[in-house]
């Protein structure tokens, strides 16, 4: 591959994004750091350079085109107002943003009018409330929200919850509807064009993508079954189909998504479908 322009690629360091992010990377055939404390990894085979930077920052350094593209949260990139834009969601890090306070005490947003709100997403947030018009007092601050309620510092907070388990610790609840649905995303600078690699790397994240959501099913059926069998196993161009040395029967081979695949072998057999086998598929280019 040529090394004259690499690709640059920001990377969540910490947090609950990072560990899944160098995972999914190097999923994708990509080096990545073998020690935490490294700040940046040049993959020249590859045509690639990572740099391991703060989630939150990290739409901030593709916004202005420091970097190519990043990956971090979709609540971080609102967060941001930075000019990145998603371009595709990757499936780990899922979270949703919630307004919560002491648990009993608010049940709807049109209460938030007049409170002091604590939040480490104060951009999130104030576009919460602008869309709305309700007038509050937002206090920025860097984590550890949820003590601050206790702490006599806000009324309620505007945070992360994942399994609701760090809430309940400080006896908090959440109120009204989900603020947003949050998830890890890859960015790209707003209007940018597309930099050299920038495709090979899409193809090869989105080809770890497909290969974590479909397995390859295999099954032998009988010819006279194979056109119902096949409307359950359409795979991604159109399923294989060959002879079997047993007269009369045929081999299938079809990519599945990997949810439902269970169902889907069940059905199978009632059809007459036997030898039915599920493998994972560990790369692919579709
Ligand atoms: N418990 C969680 N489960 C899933 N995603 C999470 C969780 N906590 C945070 N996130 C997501 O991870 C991203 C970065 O948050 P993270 O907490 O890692 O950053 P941070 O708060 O800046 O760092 P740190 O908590 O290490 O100080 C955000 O998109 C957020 O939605
Ligand atoms: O619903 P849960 O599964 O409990 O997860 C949500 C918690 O995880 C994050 O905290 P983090 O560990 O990042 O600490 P921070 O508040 O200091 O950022 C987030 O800010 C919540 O506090
Ligand atoms: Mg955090």
């Amino acid at each position: 591959m040529s090394t004259d322009k690499l690709l640059r690629i920001a990377v969540p360091n910490k947090g609950a994004l990072s560990v899944a992010a160098s995972e999914i990377l190097r999923e994708a055939g990509y080096r990545q750091r073998s020690d935490s404390k490294e700040l940046a990894l040049t993959d020249t085979e590859n045509g690639v350079e990572f740099f391991y930077l703060r989630p939150r920052d990290i739409a901030l350094y593709v916004g202005e085109g420091t970097l190519d593209v990043g990956i971090t949260g979709r609540d971080l990139l609102r967060d941001s107002g930075a000019q990145a834009d998603e371009v595709t969601s990757l499936g780990f890090g899922r979270s949703r943003f919630h307004f919560a306070g002491p648990a009993g005490k608010y049940s709807s947003l049109e209460e938030l009018a007049g409170l002091r709100i604590a939040t480490s997403y104060t951009g999130v947030v104030r576009q919460f409330l602008d869309a709305r018009g309700i007038e509050a007092t937002v206090t920025r601050l860097d984590g550890a929200v949820e003590t601050s309620i206790q702490l006599g510092v806000a009324d309620v907070i505007a945070d992360v919850v994942e399994t609701g388990s760090t809430l309940r610790a400080a006896g908090l609840a959440t109120f009204g509807e989900v603020i947003l649905e949050s998830e890890a995303v890859l960015i790209n600078r707003a209007g940018a064009d597309k930099p050299a690699g920038y495709e090979t790397f899409m193809r090869r994240l989105e080809g770890v993508l497909v290969a974590r959501s479909y397995v390859m099913m295999d099954y032998d059926i009988k010819s006279e079954h194979v056109s119902a069998a096949v409307l359950l196993t359409p795979g991604i161009e159109s399923p294989t189909v060959s002879q079997l040395h047993r007269e009369g029967w045929v081999a299938v081979r079809a990519m599945v998504p990997r949810a439902g695949a269970q169902r889907l072998m069940d059905e199978l057999y009632d059809l007459g479908a036997r030898g039915i086998l599920l493998t994972d598929i560990h790369a692919c280019r579709l």
